[in-house]
């Protein structure tokens, strides 16, 4: 379902501008021209369709924000537009629950509504935990946090932080406060970097000491981030979307350093990363394959490169669902590798003799052309503690399969060739 956002707004020029920005970021704009208009155009909705309300201060049968009441009242996550940047209405903005507001300055502005928007969407699978001894500062952060769609957990203490942190994997961000009850907080902060690098966890302190020399005493430690109590709250959030941002552009690198450009499965690097660390100790029962698209050079030279391109693309799809369960990867070429813990030789063989059947079978078609493909694949499922000679069996028999004609499984265990 498509979620909507109620923009109330009397200004045609602002209306045509926010709910351009809200269409463009795959939502459906319900325009009110006023507090009277929006009760009517909201009345029989409920909160659960709507993303959020992006709201204007100051409407002309609303002149006081009674639109926001109006917004926060019918449980809408809501973003305030105004054009007085002063400090009664900020006051007045804060003095309710919502979400952000947004001075009309310059152009810039509504891009900062764009991202808040897509925020909103994606931070309902981000957890952040506050660890804070102090039950109204934790309840003041979740408060806030939670206008902000986060998934939010509470602890009042180092060691309840840790196994909340354990228990909630989705955990990103760790806001702690200075001083906690049962560990010096810097060891506390030092202990989380240790178990969890830059790229998996951000760490705010709130301090509420006024010690100079705390910020650099923490960050030493492993803390990303840090503010004194009390904070604005404008700077709290934005500091906080910067450390999940941070957080996504790390895994942004790493998906793409971890994934061949070309077919999307994972590349080398990753297969061994993969193998080294999460097989550490490889399984008893375990088979892996090696499989190699026959003549393929004839389809680069018959249909050209961009068609070999196709080509490697397919097979590679066909593989990622017919594998879905165990681990892919293209090594590299037209070579990809099939890793599968705990099969049995038969197992394996049936599963690789299907796909082989399957890849000749199937039809590509690119530029017109259409074009067929076979895959000599190298089985093995002897025993092997480093994957290094795992691969080395793998490569011999496929090896094996091209000398003996190509577009078979050759396997090193004696089974039925039977599907
Ligand atoms: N289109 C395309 N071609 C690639 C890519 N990577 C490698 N190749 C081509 O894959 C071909 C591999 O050729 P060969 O190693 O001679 O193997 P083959 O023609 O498949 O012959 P056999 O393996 O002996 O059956 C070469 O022409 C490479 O240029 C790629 O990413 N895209």
């Amino acid at each position: 379902m498509q979620r909507k956002v109620l923009v109330i707004e009397d200004s045609s020029t602002s209306l045509k501008l926010v709910s351009k920005l809200v269409r463009k970021a795959g939502l459906q704009p319900v325009g009110a021209r006023s507090l009277t208009e929006a009760r009517v155009r909201f009345a029989d909705s409920t909160p659960e369709e709507y993303l959020c309300a992006v709201v204007d201060y100051h409407l002309p049968d609303a002149p006081h924000g009674e639109a926001i009441d109006f917004a926060v009242e019918s449980y809408l996550p809501t973003i305030v537009v105004t054009g007085q940047v002063n400090e009664e209405t900020r006051a007045a903005v804060w003095a309710r629950p919502v979400v952000d507001y947004i001075p009309k300055e310059n152009a810039q502005v509504y891009d900062y509504l764009s991202r808040l928007m897509a925020r909103l969407q994606k931070n309902k699978f981000i957890g952040i935990l506050v660890v804070n001894p102090n039950r109204s500062q934790r309840n003041q952060v979740t408060s806030l946090l939670n206008r902000h769609n986060f998934l939010t957990y509470e602890a009042s203490h180092g060691s309840e932080a840790l196994d909340k942190l354990t228990a909630h994997p989705h955990i990103q961000v760790v806001i702690c406060s200075d001083k906690l009850p049962d560990v010096a907080a810097t060891e506390f902060v030092a202990r989380l970097r240790k178990e969890y690098s830059r790229g998996e966890l951000s760490i705010m302190v709130l301090a509420n000491d006024n010690s100079d020399l705390l910020p650099a005493r923490f960050i030493k430690s492993g803390a990303t981030d840090f503010l004194r109590n009390p904070f604005c709250y404008e700077e709290f959030l934005c500091r906080v979307t910067m450390l999940i941002e941070l957080l996504e552009r790390v895994a942004d690198i790493r998906r793409a350093a971890n994934t061949d450009y070309l077919t999307g499965l994972p590349n080398r690097r990753h297969f061994f990363y993969i193998l080294n660390h999460q097989y550490r100790n490889l399984p008893t029962k375990q088979a892996l394959a090696l499989l190699d698209l026959d003549y393929f050079k004839r389809v680069n030279d018959r249909y050209g490169h961009d068609s070999g391109d196709a080509v490697l693309k397919s097979v590679a799809s066909l593989l990622a669902s017919e594998f879905a369960d165990v681990f892919v990867a293209r090594l590299g070429g037209e070579e990809f590798c099939i890793y599968l813990p705990g099969f049995s030789a038969e197992e394996a063989f049936r599963r690789l003799e299907r796909f082989r059947q399957k890849v000749e079978h199937t039809r590509i078609e690119n530029n017109g052309d259409v074009i067929s493909i076979t895959t000599s694949i190298g089985l093995t499922t002897r025993p092997a503690n480093n994957i290094e000679a795992l691969l080395s069996f793998a490569d011999s028999l496929l090896y094996q399969a091209k000398n003996d004609g190509r577009n078979q499984v050759c396997s090193d265990m004696p089974v039925a060739a039977e599907v």
